[in-house]
């Protein structure tokens, strides 16, 4: 989530694991602690088709993906194997429980283990599932929750646990921490034993992370660069999940100790991997030397607001604090700030869309083209001065929507030849490359009309990608109608992202008109 703290049984069971020994909860776990409650089993057939539909799976992801528009191409094939699997598996999922009846098994094991609760408590929160309530006036600044690092899940512990022999042999695990802890999570989940399973029990049962969304809901998305993101995740899960299932499949020691490996169905690993994508935050190593991942009980409840980070992590006390961002009253909800992401990032991520987002912002791919005679010369240029000649932009929300990065790009993107070789040959000074940036210096007004004509049509032709209009979501999102939730956050983006380019319109056709005078 934040910086300061950014935030940011697939196959029949074996016979009971006897042989595997018990260790101490949350202190040596090298062992698998005790057998696991009995699972439903799955027939020799089922698991035999699990196993193919598993490697299709992987020949499919393995695929390169089809960029650009046919973004759609690959993805009712891998969803149609996916889907077959999360059938034949479907038998297999835990029991959905209200995880509200676990909060005060929650609240204590908290408190036993030295954490202060008397200023917060757990409460319902509207759309936000459940978040954090004020037990007594919080005043702005002072330290309202201070979490030490023996609760979080972190990828040290990862290590020091059942999982610790597989992430020393597995390459992927020991790149990627975020994988690390979603599988860390699962087996800490399958051991009944494990420390952590007060934490466990009060974690949503399911989330709107656009791993959770159909087909249909999918479509919600259409015209926002936000489909292509959540459908290269969608992929990229599918293409872990069998990857993993395949390797839990191995007659390895440090394989079958592993308390998952009969719970290791596709629904288990999206609910794993989007508890750590909407829960984790950055926290330093043990020794301190590198920035890693943690999964912090308590102060994870809080929801996010517009603000700055407030959350740190102190490293001579070993604990993470949290200081408040305002004053909050008693009975109110206590927020915190996850970070200055745009709605489209919140929705990937964190599966929400916040549509008071001080800090919403348009992806939009731009490039100087090879075939550009001046590619090489406008290319050097742009890098001299940080900007690689094909990346993404954003446009802002607010009153100016293009920065001084995008104005950059697009003065040299716009340049005509004796322009470029007047201002910027081989003397060209940093005064000059810097005033690239800088919206009140016009190169050129000839360039600097080029520059707004360029942004007002390509942000018209962007508007009409989408398949409605900003009225019409209005229309859908105010009528009272029920709403699915991805229904009802691809509304609010669309509308979002609509407005940005509506703005961006208008304050370019301003510019352009001013210069025309
Ligand atoms: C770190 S958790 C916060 C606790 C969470 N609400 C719960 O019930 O467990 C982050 C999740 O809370 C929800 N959330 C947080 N802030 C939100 C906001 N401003 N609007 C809507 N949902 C929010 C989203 O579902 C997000 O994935």
């Amino acid at each position: 989530m934040g910086k300061k703290s950014k935030k940011g049984g697939g196959k029949a069971a074996p016979p009971p694991a006897q042989e595997k020994k018990a260790a101490v909860a949350n202190g040596d776990k090298k062992d698998k602690v005790s057998a696991p409650a009995p699972v439903p089993e799955l027939s020799k057939s089922a698991r035999r088709d699990v196993r193919d539909l598993v490697s299709q799976l992987l020949d499919v992801c393995a695929k390169p993906p089809v960029a650009g528009a046919k973004e759609w191409d690959d993805y009712p094939e891998i969803n149609s194997v996916v889907e077959k699997i999360r059938k034949l598996q479907s038998g297999l999922s835990s029991p959905v429980s209200d995880r509200s009846q676990n909060f005060p098994g929650f609240m204590d094991w908290l408190s036993s283990n030295g954490v202060d609760t008397s200023t917060v408590d757990i409460s319902k929160a509207g759309d936000s599932g459940f978040g954090l309530k004020a037990k007594q006036h919080i005043k702005e600044a002072s330290l309202f929750l201070t979490i030490p690092r023996k609760l979080m899940l972190t990828v040290d512990s990862a290590k020091s646990s059942v999982l610790g022999d597989l992430i020393s042999e597995d390459k992927i695990l020991q790149a990627m921490p975020n994988i690390t802890l979603a599988l860390h999570l699962l087996c800490e989940k399958h051991q009944p034993d494990s420390f952590f399973q007060p934490y466990i029990n009060i974690l949503p049962t399911s989330y709107s992370t656009p791993l959770y969304f159909t087909p249909e809901e999918l479509q919600n998305l259409k015209g926002s660069p936000v489909l292509g993101d959540a459908l290269s995740q969608y992929r990229n899960i599918a293409r872990q999940y069998a990857y993993f299932y395949r390797l839990l499949q191995k007659q390895e020691p440090f394989i079958t100790k592993l308390p998952i490996t009969d719970h290791f169905t596709f629904d288990e690993y999206r609910w794993a991997v989007s508890t750590v994508m909407t829960r984790q935050n950055q926290i330093p190593t043990v020794d301190g030397s590198k920035v890693t991942f943690g999964l912090i009980p308590l102060w994870d409840m809080c929801n996010h607001t517009n603000g700055h980070y407030t959350s740190d992590f102190n490293v001579e006390k070993n604990v993470s604090e949290c200081y408040a961002l305002r004053d909050f009253e008693a009975g109110e909800q206590v927020y915190i700030f996850y970070g200055a992401r745009s709605n489209a990032e919140f929705l990937i991520h964190n599966g929400f869309v916040y549509p008071e987002n001080n800090y919403d912002r348009l992806c939009i791919k731009l490039g100087i083209s090879k075939n550009d005679p001046l590619f090489q010369h406008k290319s050097e240029v742009l890098t001299k001065i940080g900007i690689s000649p094909s990346r993404s932009f954003f446009l802002h929300k607010g009153e100016f929507p293009v920065n001084g990065e995008l104005l950059a790009f697009l003065r040299i993107f716009t340049m005509d030849e004796d322009l470029l070789k007047e201002k910027f040959g081989n003397d060209v000074t940093m005064e000059t490359l810097d005033q690239l940036k800088n919206m009140d210096v016009v190169i050129t007004d000839e360039n600097e009309k080029k520059v707004w004509s360029f942004i007002e049509t390509r942000a018209a032709l962007l508007l009409k990608t989408y398949p409605t209009t900003e009225e019409e979501d209005l229309s859908v999102l105010n009528s009272g109608k029920e709403l699915t939730d991805p229904q009802k956050m691809g509304l609010q983006l669309r509308i979002g992202e609509k407005q940005i380019l509506e703005s961006t319109i208008k304050y370019a056709s301003e510019k352009r008109q001013n210069l025309e005078k």
